[in-house]
């Protein structure tokens, strides 16, 4: 459900809270500034009054003043800008860190495929946009609207003309200019983000297809969407670049006029005999100078409807909820027989299984054979509760998954997947995912079972060897064998085998294969796999069925 921009802008201030002093300083300091700068605008009329006989201030305190005014200007205005930024950065700390506390939850389930790629796209760039709202966006339109109100009163004491006009001046250039762009900028605004994130994407995915483009000469169609893609981004970024010069000019043209008519106002007046000469210069002035606070608004409007989107991409995944809760507070449970009773289960409206049944034996190995789609990934994924049956059951030792503490469940089993993932960090440390506080001995005995001495023997650090620094990197069968001594290293009751030996060459499968024989002496292991040589270390071989229906 889409949410108002009002309420994303409240929901994000709340953000705020913690921080309440710093914002009023950055306002009280932001408004100072701001009277100061316009003082140096309106006090040299000041002494130029005193000089022709008008009774304000002494010339020579005025010149004085506008000296002061203008060092406290810098000053101010630093202070405040520290103040902005030193805000936006703290929340963009805190929103990061509760960002990842909520990806955190939402792991494994919702984190996969296209959601990824979405859920990395509002730690990148999302909540980096979000600076411009808390550094430039919320304090100056408190600034504007005190400054302008001070101004307001000041006006006041030379008679309600120059307050009237000045006020509708305000409203202008701050709110009605702003709001009538900003409408008109926001497609504008969309579709230039829309289209740079457009070209990202396209330039990395050629880039990652390099291979394949150069094998099968699809170089001139691979540069032409490249290029279809840079022509509509030069496109939406010079209408962008047309739209805030207009704005510009607009502004510029609405401050001149106001001036204009304020003088033409007040001069009637004077003509009136309600207001002096002196009043009438000095009015003029004084709304001429006051400007800046409603013109900073002005210049926000274009960026603020980038910024609430991705407010709002922020906000939604603070809000999201898991597809499973993780299971805490339960008894300590007892590894024994996994008996998988007439599960279903879909993603979707679209059920994957239908009414399975399974039993994995301690001490044997089960192996899983079945068509590419027919749910064999989705069963263990369901086995180790990164999703929840639709119905039926799966116990551990007659006691059902979901009371079963997570923690303890992830002690249970160790998983190895079709894709190892390899952290740019040491090959020692990679192992070591499986069991962070391991000894050097045990990360050594895991690989060797996985048949990795061999080659980490040959590496120029061996087991220091950072994996980043591997030139071409690792192989998929070197990948695979760190995902299969990770499993080792876990070293728990269960065994979650997707295609472990998908990568490797026969040499090296039939050693794993050895090795897994005699682990499973006293585990449970479930061995996921298309090939026959593989299947050959089970003890009992089930066929799955692709059952699928709507
Ligand atoms: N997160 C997901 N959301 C929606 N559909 C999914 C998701 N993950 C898998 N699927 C779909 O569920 C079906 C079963 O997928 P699964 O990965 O379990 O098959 P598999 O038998 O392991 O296949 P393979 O042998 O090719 O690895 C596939 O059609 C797949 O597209």
């Amino acid at each position: 459900m889409r949410r108002s921009s009002i309420k994303i802008m409240a929901q994000l201030i709340g953000l705020v809270k913690p921080l309440i002093h710093i914002m009023i300083a950055a306002v009280l300091l932001g408004v100072a500034g701001f009277i100061c700068a316009i003082g140096v605008t309106v006090l040299p009329a000041f002494a130029i009054a005193d000089v022709l006989g008008y009774e304000y201030i002494e010339w020579k305190i005025a010149i004085a003043l506008i000296i002061v005014a203008a060092v406290l200007r810098g000053l101010l205005h630093y202070g405040e800008q520290a103040c902005n930024h030193y805000i936006a950065f703290k929340l963009l700390a805190l929103i990061r860190h509760k960002v990842f506390t909520a990806l955190r939850k939402l792991a494994p389930a919702k984190m996969e495929g296209k959601k990824k790629g979405e859920l990395i796209a509002v730690l990148t760039s999302d909540i980096e946009l979000l600076e411009v709202f808390y550094a430039h966006t919320i304090s100056p339109i408190a600034i504007a609207i005190l400054t302008s109100a001070i101004m307001l009163a000041v006006l006041s004491t030379f008679g309600a003309v120059p307050v009237v006009v000045a006020a509708i001046g305000y409203i202008c250039v701050g709110v009605i200019i702003p709001l009538m762009v900003g409408k008109k900028g926001a497609g504008t605004g969309m579709s230039y983000r829309n289209d740079f994130a457009e070209l990202n994407s396209v330039v990395f995915d050629n880039l990652r297809g390099i291979d394949e483009i150069l094998q099968y000469g699809y170089g001139k169609e691979s540069y032409d969407r490249i290029k279809e893609g840079e022509v509509k981004l030069n496109c939406s970024s010079k209408k962008l670049k047309l739209l805030e010069g207009r704005q510009k000019a607009i502004t510029g043209f609405a401050i001149m006029l106001f001036t204009f008519i304020m003088l033409l106002t007040c001069f009637a007046t004077y003509k009136n005999g309600i207001m002096g000469i002196d009043e009438t210069l000095i009015s003029t002035v004084i709304m001429t100078a006051s400007f800046g606070p409603v013109t900073a608004l002005s210049n926000l409007s274009n960026n603020l409807t980038q910024t609430l989107a991705a407010g709002e991409r922020v906000l939604s995944v603070l809000e999201e909820e898991p597809q499973v809760y993780d299971v805490t507070d339960k008894e300590i449970a007892e590894f024994g027989e996994v008996t998988v009773d007439n599960l279903s289960f879909g993603y979707d409206e679209e059920k994957i299984l239908q009414d399975i049944n399974f039993r994995f034996e301690k001490g044997k190995i089960t192996g899983i054979l079945g068509k590419s789609g027919c749910g064999k990934s989705t069963l263990l994924k369901l086995l180790m509760r990164f999703w929840e049956a639709e119905s039926g059951s799966i116990t551990i030792n007659e006691r059902n998954l979901n009371d079963i503490n997570t923690n303890q469940l992830r002690d249970m089993q160790s998983y190895v997947t079709q894709e190892t993932w390899i952290f740019n960090d040491t090959i020692k440390d990679n192992i070591a995912v499986a069991k962070p506080k391991a000894s050097l001995e045990e990360i050594k005995k895991a690989a060797e079972k996985a048949g990795l001495g061999g080659f980490i023997a040959n590496l120029p650090k061996g087991y220091d060897t950072v994996t980043g620094e591997l030139g071409e990197g690792l192989s998929g069968g070197e990948r695979q064998r760190i995902g299969i001594a990770r499993a080792f290293l876990h070293n728990s009751p269960m065994m979650l085998l997707d295609e472990p030996t998908s990568n490797l060459d026969a040499l090296h499968e039939s050693y794993i294969m050895d090795s897994l024989a005699s682990a499973a002496e006293e585990k449970t292991v479930v061995l996921v796999s298309h090939r026959e040589s593989t299947m050959g270390i089970a003890d009992k071989v089930f066929e799955m069925k692709r059952e699928r229906s709507s």
